[in-house]
């Protein structure tokens, strides 16, 4: 995702908070955050990411140091105000658990004074961008999985169309693969909605996925490095950053490219290992001649990372990867020293433009 119009949105000058008990939980933070973009705040337990968070629409106030949203200083917005104003996703949704789905998704245009008809109607029309069946408007959020409950808080975080979106760990509390679609449909919303968005999370590769910017922060609050994912994973600014980033950080950067680009040529024929395709030209198994068994593979198409063509190349017995387009009907085929090949491209290209 790419930000939307350069502007800054969200700006940090200076800012500490140290709270009545003496513990500093964020020091001298002076960090930008463009309109229309994706920063996530990622770094151990007790960093100063939450507070970091809060601070933006006065949940926190600063000890010294400024804060400004679309321009102005957030002390001198009222606090209940400008908090309406701006979307709040937090773990565990923080749904009120006595009111319906749709009343929680309506509580801020409630509260803007909209009026029952038309908070209603902007929750049913959200039930469907966040993915839910117009049904669920009528139940109560324990009556809804977690998932479903976490497209609610986020349904209700959009309610007023908020230009930007504070969000708190917001997948933090769901099984791997609720996570990734979660993950999947916050990309969706953001491609048609383009908001601001602050995002808290523990998980470097959420943090990847997701982000247009990167913020690291340490222990007692010091942000370390503030950069795009690509060149956060080619050059950690020191080896706080590269040990959070992780050993595997050389493939996470190849899951930010694409297989687009890299050379492919026509199926083998007359080789041990050979495509069987169905009747439309689709992949299905590598068929073994030799043995006479079939291997099963995963199609990849141009839109597939560098990180999964790696995966299947080294998976697959032939060494090679079928490629398909948007029907899933065969291209050809990628060796794997093609993929390696652009890998290695991709690391020292990254690497110079970081440089
Ligand atoms: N209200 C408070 N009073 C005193 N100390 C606080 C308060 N809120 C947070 N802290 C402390 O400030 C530091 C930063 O906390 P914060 O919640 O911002 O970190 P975090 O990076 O979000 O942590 P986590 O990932 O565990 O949620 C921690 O040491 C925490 O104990």
């Amino acid at each position: 995702m790419q930000p939307g119009k350069g502007l800054l949105m969200i700006q940090f000058d200076a800012v500490h908070k140290r709270f009545p008990n003496g513990t500093t939980a964020v020091q001298d933070l002076t960090l930008e955050m463009p309109e229309g973009g994706v920063t996530v705040l990622v770094g151990s337990s007790g960093c100063g990411k939450t507070t970091t968070l809060r601070m933006i629409n006065r949940m926190v106030d600063p000890t010294s140091g400024t804060i400004r949203v679309a321009g102005r200083d957030v002390l001198e917005q009222d606090a209940a105000e400008l908090r309406r104003s701006i979307g709040y996703v937090i773990q565990q949704s923080g749904l009120f658990p006595h009111r319906t789905v749709s009343d929680n998704i309506a509580t801020v245009p409630l509260l803007l004074g909209w009026g029952r008809r038309k908070a209603r109607a902007r929750a049913a029309e959200l039930l469907e961008t966040v993915g839910l069946p117009a049904d669920a408007g009528k139940r109560y959020p324990h009556q809804l999985s977690g998932g479903q409950q976490q497209r609610v808080g986020v349904a209700r975080a959009l309610a007023a169309d908020p230009p930007v979106l504070l969000m708190d760990e917001p997948f933090g509390a769901v099984d791997p693969v609720v996570r990734t679609q979660l993950q999947n449909e916050l990309l969706r919303l953001q491609r048609d909605l383009s908001k601001t968005i602050v995002f808290v999370t523990h998980d470097i590769d959420e943090a990847v996925r997701l982000g247009d910017r990167i913020a690291v922060f340490r222990t007692g609050g010091h942000l370390v490095q503030c950069a795009a994912p690509a060149e956060l994973l080619a050059r950690p600014a020191d080896a706080f950053v590269a040990d959070f980033l992780g050993a595997e950080r050389g493939l996470k950067l190849l899951s930010l490219t694409t297989l687009a680009g890299v050379a492919q040529g026509p199926a083998p024929e007359g080789a041990r290992w050979q495509l069987t395709l169905d009747p439309a030209r689709k992949p299905l198994a590598w068929h073994d001649g030799e043995n006479d068994r079939e291997i099963p593979l995963r199609p990849l198409r141009d839109t597939d990372s560098l990180l999964s063509a790696l995966n299947e190349s080294i998976a697959a017995p032939s060494g090679l990867i079928a490629r398909v387009d948007a029907d899933g009907v065969l291209t050809g085929v990628t060796s794997r020293e093609d993929i390696h090949d652009r890998a290695g491209r991709v690391h020292s290209e990254a690497s110079a433009v970081a440089a």
